[in-house]
């Protein structure tokens, strides 16, 4: 463990409060920023986030506050834990309350709509001086606070930043590795959202496991193809924050993603679904926007095109998933075999 610093995480949802309680529990200080006063005071004094991870004993070094230059004074390093769409407007106030030395990472794996930007991206253009990287990795935060063993990456844009956030994170359970693709980390990330719902709809439809497998190779072979298209290192993509985050949120029901994918295998209307959740399902917004670019670019995505025509083209979801798998993918066994 490195010598005790000061840490903020913005954001008290499953995400935020785990990670920020692994910090704490690290022996660091953790401010951890949120909106609502109740649920600050719950962490404050019960030691609990009962709305996302009830049960779940928060650390005494972790402290919420629902003011951001509270949370962030004195620290050296900000974690962002909040869902895409409200990323620039968090990260925007941010620029007056930041020394530019503070190191800011995000945990959010998201698009923003309109040119495709990734959360670095938003990093880059509203914090342009501050030191940043994203983490990214097969983390359900339910599991993570239930203490089951789980590895994330962290990349940033120097080793230095790397091996703190290392440092600062690591423990028993929580086994931090070091990339320098931030690119390809973070869009990972934010693509396996989509192929997590395609998986769910196969769940619900009672795919057998062969089926599974197919779908699972050709979701890896397409956003890894889409990647690359646009500058990833594929190596990325069979490692943890690439198959190993999208085999879990393929796989497991604790998957927001995957839920609203069961749900539209059991026919229920999208507007329905997403009515009655009351977290994030990334996947949904990537969806259009990943095939809004991959159409720009004349990328084949032959999964995302399916999905794409179950939600906003009514088209049934068997007859897509019927022509999804009899399509000749050659483009798929070219990525997996060479
Ligand atoms: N939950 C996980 O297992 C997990 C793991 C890794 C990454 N992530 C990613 O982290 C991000 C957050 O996920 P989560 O699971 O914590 O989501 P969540 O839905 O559990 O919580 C999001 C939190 O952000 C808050 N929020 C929303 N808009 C805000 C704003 N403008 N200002 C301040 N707070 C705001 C919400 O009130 C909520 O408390 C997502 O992009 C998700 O994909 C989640
Ligand atoms: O619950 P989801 O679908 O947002 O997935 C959570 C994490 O990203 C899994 O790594």
């Amino acid at each position: 463990m490195s010598d005790a610093c000061a840490a903020a995480v913005l954001g008290g949802g499953s995400f935020g409060t785990v990670i920020g309680n692994i910090i704490a529990g690290n022996g660091h200080r953790v401010s951890l920023w949120l909106r609502n006063p109740e649920r600050a005071g719950e962490i404050n004094h019960k030691h609990e986030n009962s709305e996302y991870l009830p049960g779940y004993t928060l650390d005494n070094n972790l402290a919420a506050t629902c003011i951001l230059a509270e949370a962030v004074a004195d620290v050296e390093i900000v974690f962002v834990a909040v869902p895409s769409k409200s990323f620039r407007d968090v990260v925007r106030d941010l620029a007056a309350l930041l020394p530019e030395q503070t190191i800011v990472i995000s945990l959010t794996k998201g698009i923003e709509p309109g040119g495709f930007r990734l959360m670095s991206d938003i990093l880059r253009e509203e914090l342009p001086r501050n030191p940043r990287g994203v983490l990214s990795g097969p983390n359900l935060a339910r599991e993570i606070a239930a203490g089951q063993v789980a590895g994330s990456v962290i990349a940033s844009e120097t080793a230095a930043i790397n091996t703190l956030i290392h440092d600062l994170l690591h423990s028993d359970s929580f086994l931090v590795y070091s990339s320098a693709d931030m690119f390809g980390v973070e869009l990972g990330g934010a693509l396996k959202n989509v192929y997590a719902i395609l998986a769910g709809i196969g769940a619900a439809l009672e795919f057998g496991e062969n089926t599974v497998g197919m779908l699972l190779t050709r979701s890896l072979a397409e956003m890894s193809r889409f990647a690359v298209h646009l500058g990833a290192n594929p190596m990325t993509f069979l490692g943890l924050s690439g198959v190993g985050d999208l085999f879990v949120t393929c796989s497991s029901p604790l998957s927001r993603n995957y839920q609203v994918g069961v749900a539209l295998g059991k026919g229920q209307p999208l507007d329905d679904i997403l009515g009655e959740m009351d977290q994030v399902a990334e996947g949904i917004n990537t969806l259009g926007l990943l095939k809004t670019e991959a159409d720009r670019r004349g990328i084949h995505m032959p999964l995302v095109n399916g999905l794409y025509a179950i939600l906003y083209e009514q088209r049934p979801v068997v007859d897509v998933f019927d022509d999804m798998m009899h399509t000749e993918e050659q483009q798929d066994v070219e990525f997996v075999t060479h």
